[in-house]
């Protein structure tokens, strides 16, 4: 148990000590404080990657906030604090504790003794069966710096994955209570103050003009100077507060909605419009301008109601009987509108997201358009697609005029008819209570009920609404995520032996299987090209090999681990994928290389770049790395975006590289370019290469060659040339004018021999 001054308390006892210990001297105190992170996260069943963690600039160490960032959002919740020891000692219930230490390095605190005012450490880098030892506060002081990192499971993984839907956004709306308490209580405060006003009106009315009594109205109207001075205070407090919710709430359903469409598999990506994915999820927004306005308007105007109505009542119950009568005939007007409304709403959102999608193929595919000159024709559906937009828009607000003018009369009698009642009452029974005061006070207040109830009429028709809006947004957001295989699974290190056992595929909704019973492997640092016509099922191999697809039956493992027990994150990463078309973001070459990956430095995006091939053209550039790539990357050559492509995959030096037809859209000076640097790249890793063009296989390892989905043969270029039919007809296919200028060659060498001499 001794200890060097400020050296970390060390775990562990004998052999594995000494391991444990001389592990330690290796390792630095910042990768000690990372691993200790790790063992906390693991011990909740949650394996971290390394790769995510993202430094501030300057830090030696991550700092206890730096690692919380880390954890949050993988599954984990987790906070950094500074702790006394006393409140140390009180965490025994807890899991693992990280312990942030002096040197930059971290404990690990898997228990407490508060009886015997001691801590337990675990080896950070040990097994979690590993002894832990008993620390007391005077030797854990020397070490700790005060800081630790609580972590715990994200207790409501749903909570994170949750389904778009009504019991959702309840939640979410519970979960700020506080602010919706201090909101009801300011309008509250503000309907109370509301009604003084009106009743000192009514005391003006009666008393000071009756009376001829200037005291009495001078001392009203201080009061009521009082009285504004503070509606107007906690006006500007509840109109802060409800922005501040509003706001909350948005940025609540903006995070999670983005997540959900993040957490969805790219097949089902594949399967939808991306205009309407777009449009669906929009519809959120509608639910979201529902929930900050209308249903909180409402739900404070309640509040006026409940203050204002009892007051009404007792200046006379005759005229507030009257009004909310009105007022709720006015609620049942709305209410019996709404199924046809419905309805026709309805439509309406369905034509609006059949023209968003127009739009948005429009824009994407606007090279086809220009190029095809479809203009004329995209503008006649455009048209069609409008006319069925105004059709039912028109409808819709047809509709809605209907209520809205019916309404009307009540409305007028609510406000107008009532007062003219409440005066014939006055004047024909003056031992009714109803006196002039009252007239005026009931002027002052009797719309206020009205528009509460109406509000609440709306508020039912709005939730059918929302309620359509809910469902378009959940028709995209609600489908299965992958988030359990992102966040769950073996992270094995990889090295590149592939092996497909028997592998049978079809893809959903398909009728014939894409793959039928492939079975071959390669080992590690193959450079393995795959073959065969259009539709043979190339590509469909890159597929489940980056766990696109993961339905397929028989065994597909990587290093003898089958595919689908790893980490889909940790899978992805270790590969580099190179396709045809390589969507570059907008923004500088270096953050495209980088693609905003945590932890790379500028001296990784060169390598990187050097790599591809691209240092070079990058270097020519006015702004270097800086330079800017527009959207579309319209700036640069469509060679040299596969470089940047390259660059991009080759950055984490992936031991395992997919190329689907990466050099097919090249020219021949591009494509020769690029094939003479991917030659560089394939020394130590894996390749699998799809390629229409066989003359770039030809110095692969091995070649696959596919039909309709069944393995025809594999084996390197002469191999095939010798045995495999198929690969033969697509080289002959391929090189005939290569081989008929040979052919011509050799003739004309030929009848050159037969000249006689001399001639
Ligand atoms: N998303 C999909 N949904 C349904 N069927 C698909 C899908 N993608 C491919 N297929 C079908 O699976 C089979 C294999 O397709 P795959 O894309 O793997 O072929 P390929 O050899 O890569 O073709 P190409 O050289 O034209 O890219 C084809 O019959 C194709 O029609």
């Amino acid at each position: 148990m001794d200890q060097p001054k400020n050296t970390p308390p060390q775990a562990g006892s004998g052999n594995a000590k000494d391991e444990a210990q001389s592990t330690h001297a290796r390792l630095s105190p910042m990768m000690i404080r990372i691993r200790a992170t790790m063992a906390a996260a693991k011990h909740h069943g949650i394996d971290l990657d390394m790769r995510d963690l993202a430094t501030e600039p300057g830090e030696d160490s991550p700092s206890p906030a730096t690692l919380a960032r880390w954890l949050n959002g993988q599954g984990l919740v987790a906070k950094g604090m500074r702790l006394k020891w006393r409140y140390l000692i009180r965490l025994y219930n807890s899991p693992p504790v990280v312990l942030m230490f002096k040197d930059g390095s971290a404990g690990l605190m898997v228990g407490v003794n508060p009886q015997k005012r001691v801590v337990f450490l675990r080896d950070p880098l040990g097994k979690e069966t590993d002894q832990p030892v008993a620390v007391d506060e005077f030797r854990l002081r020397q070490a700790w710096t005060g800081d630790v990192l609580l972590v715990k499971r994200n207790r409501n993984l749903s909570e994170a994955d949750a389904k778009i839907n009504f019991a959702w956004l309840f939640k979410m709306v519970l979960r700020e209570r506080a602010s919706l308490r201090d909101i009801a209580i300011a309008s509250m405060v503000i309907s109370v103050l509301q009604i003084f006003p009106a009743f000192i009106v009514m005391q003006v009315v009666n008393r000071v003009i009756a009376f001829h009594s200037t005291a009495t109205l001078i001392s009203i109207t201080g009061l009521l100077i009082v009285l504004c001075f503070y509606e107007v205070l906690i006006s500007y407090a509840r109109r802060e507060l409800t922005a501040v919710l509003a706001n909350r709430l948005d940025a609540r359903i903006s995070i999670h909605t983005y997540n959900r469409l993040l957490s969805l598999p790219l097949e089902f990506f594949e399967r939808q419009q991306a205009g309407r994915i777009v449009g669906k999820v929009s519809q959120i927004y509608q639910v979201r301008d529902f929930i900050t306005g209308r249903l909180l308007s409402t739900f404070l105007d309640l509040f006026t109601l409940v203050v204002i109505l009892p007051f009404l009542f007792y200046i006379s119950a005759t005229l507030a009987w009257m009004t909310v009568a009105a007022a709720g005939a006015i609620g049942l007007l709305v209410v019996a509108f709404m199924p046809p409304l419905m309805k026709l709403y309805n439509k309406r959102i369905e034509a609006e997201m059949t023209r968003g999608s127009m739009m948005y193929e429009t824009v994407a595919g606007i090279r086809t358009v220009k190029t095809l000159a479809l203009e004329p024709a995209r503008r006649q559906e455009w048209d069609e697609v409008i006319a069925e937009v105004s059709k039912w828009r028109l409808s819709t607000s047809r509709m809605q005029n209907w209520p809205e003018t019916l309404v009307m009369p009540l409305d007028f009698f609510i406000n107008r008819g009532v007062i003219l009642i409440g005066a014939f009452i006055a004047i024909s029974d003056p031992t009714s209570g109803v006196d002039a005061g009252s007239v005026v006070a009931f002027m002052m207040l009797g719309g206020r009920v009205a528009a509460p109830l109406v509000g609440l009429a709306k508020l039912m028709s709005s939730m059918l609404e929302v309620q359509t809006s809910l469902g378009q947004a959940g028709e995209i957001l609600n489908n299965p995520t992958e988030t359990k295989e992102l966040t769950t699974g073996l992270r094995p290190k990889i090295i590149g032996a592939l092996s497909f056992e028997g592998v049978n595929f079809t893809y959903p909704g398909g009728s014939n299987r894409a793959l039928k019973d492939l079975t071959f492997s390669i080992p590690a640092g193959t450079m393995l090209g795959l073959v065969g016509r259009s539709g043979s099922g190339k590509s469909t191999i890159t597929r489940l090999l980056q766990g696109v697809s993961r339905n397929y039956t028989g065994f597909l493992r990587l290093d003898g681990v089958d595919l689908r027990e790893i980490n889909l994150t940790h899978l992805r990463r270790s590969f580099g994928v190179v396709l045809q078309d390589n969507f570059l973001f907008r923004g500088t070459i270096r953050d495209n290389i980088t693609a905003g990956r945590p932890g790379l430095t500028m001296d990784d995006v060169i390598r990187a770049a050097r790599l591809a091939g691209a240092e070079e053209f990058i270097e020519r550039m006015p702004a270097g790395y800086d330079t800017f790539i527009e959207e579309g990357s319209t700036n640069i050559s469509g060679g040299q975006r596969q470089r940047l492509a390259i660059a991009r995959a080759v950055i984490l030096d992936p031991k395992f590289m997919i190329l689907d037809e990466a050099t097919s859209a090249l020219d021949p000076e591009s494509e020769a370019l690029v094939n003479a640097n991917l030659e560089r790249i394939a020394k130590g890793r894996t390749m699998v290469i799809v390629s229409h063009r066989l003359s770039s296989l030809v110095n692969c390892d091995k070649i696959l060659v596919l039909d309709q989905g069944v393995m025809q043969s594999i084996g390197n270029h002469e191999e095939l040339l010798e045995n495999c039919e198929i690969y033969r007809t697509l080289w002959l296919q391929q090189n005939r004018h290569t081989q008929a200028r040979e052919q011509a060659k050799k003739d004309n060498s030929a009848d050159d021999s037969l000249v006689p001499e001399g001639a």
